[in-house]
């Protein structure tokens, strides 16, 4: 598997943006055009590539093209727009307008929260992809990650993969536990050996998953497992190449399921948006659920604070303090 530079990619994609930025209009629609787009029915996006993009719309993919008052807008995956067909057989279809995102994911860490931030939109569910003999790194991602889906409005679900590779499960029902106790839906697997896929399927049908993780944690050997006709789904998008071509997101159909799997290659950590220090408690469910009666309790020892009494996990603590302290830099 050819390894990919991820940061000239990033550079290239910024470059991307740039170029499409510059190309802002902001010619006022009339009335009638307004009517007009009202009329369109609605798609939802499953790729972007340098500022084109291909729309799910009726049940097929199309590759579409903005329509000139879209300039300067930035689409992404899981985006719902009104499409227009293309009218003839040589013609695009158009997206000519984009709706109200009820879920977002933000890329990099700490950044205001704007449209350029937004990796993918509308979708249910993170799925957080951890290795079984690599938890103590992965559960502090994962609560990086729990923060960021809590902002954007998703679930979280944590999948445990490469069981397999343990033989004193211990750990691994200790953490599953731990973030059970949270709320969080957790699926021990195996993409090895099969074990907890068809549970993992389940989390997924019918949703928009975006899935996350650790280089090397087996996201791809799951998906191949999850999709046996991932070649496919993958070449339904073929002008977009393979998954190491392509630096923003896009989807894959799981069509029994259907379930679709969101790959978000080369974004290396999830934004936290415009969260100030104080409103961090509320995205961690054990603190979201204290109440200090205290105005504005950052839950860092203050007198009368009740996390004194309170027994958070020691590495939950830890999580809670390292992004405290980064949103106050960022602040
Ligand atoms: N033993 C075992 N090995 C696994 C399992 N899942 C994946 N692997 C192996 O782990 C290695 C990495 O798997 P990938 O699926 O490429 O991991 P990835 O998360 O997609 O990695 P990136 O593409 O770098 O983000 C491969 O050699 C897989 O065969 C598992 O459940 N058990
Ligand atoms: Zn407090």
């Amino acid at each position: 598997m050819p390894r990919i530079d991820i940061e000239s990619l990033e550079d290239e994609w910024e470059e991307d943006h740039h170029l499409l930025s510059q190309r802002r209009r902001s010619d006022p629609l009339s009335q009638a055009a307004k009517d007009r787009i009202e009329d369109y029915d609605e798609g939802r996006i499953v790729a972007v590539d340098k500022g084109q993009v291909r729309v799910l719309f009726e049940g097929e993919i199309l590759p579409a093209r903005f329509s000139g008052a879209m300039r300067g807008t930035k689409l992404v995956v899981g985006d719902r727009v009104r499409v227009r067909p293309p009218r003839h057989e040589t013609d695009e279809a158009r997206i000519v307008e984009l709706l109200a995102r009820e879920t977002v994911l933000l890329r990099t860490a700490d950044d205001a929260l704007d449209d350029e931030r937004v990796v993918v939109a509308n979708a249910d569910t993170v799925a957080v992809v951890l290795a079984a003999d690599y938890l103590d790194v992965g559960t502090r991602f994962l609560d990086r990650v729990m923060v960021a889906a809590s902002v954007g409005g998703m679930d979280t679900v944590l999948c445990i993969n490469k069981v397999d590779l343990v033989e004193d499960r211990s750990t691994v029902a200790e953490v599953a536990a731990r973030y059970e106790a949270m709320g969080v839906r957790v699926e021990v697997t195996s993409a090895e050996t099969g074990e907890g896929l068809d549970a993992l399927a389940q989390v997924l049908t019918g949703c928009w998953t975006t899935f996350t993780g650790h280089s090397g944690v087996g996201k791809t050997s799951l998906f191949n497992r999850l999709v046996p006709e991932a070649g496919r789904a993958v070449g339904e998008i073929g002008r977009f190449g393979g998954r190491h071509t392509t630096v923003s997101a896009r989807a894959m159909l799981i069509p029994a399921l259907d379930a679709w799997l969101v790959d978000t290659p080369g974004v290396r950590s999830f934004g936290l948006g415009t969260l100030r220090p104080e409103e961090l408690a509320d995205h961690f469910p054990e603190l979201a659920a204290l109440d200090c009666g205290l105005d504005d309790c950052l839950h860092e020892g203050e007198p009368g604070c009740v996390l004194r009494d309170t027994t958070l996990h020691p590495a939950r603590l830890e999580s809670y303090r390292r992004l405290l302290a980064a949103l106050r830099e960022a602040a």
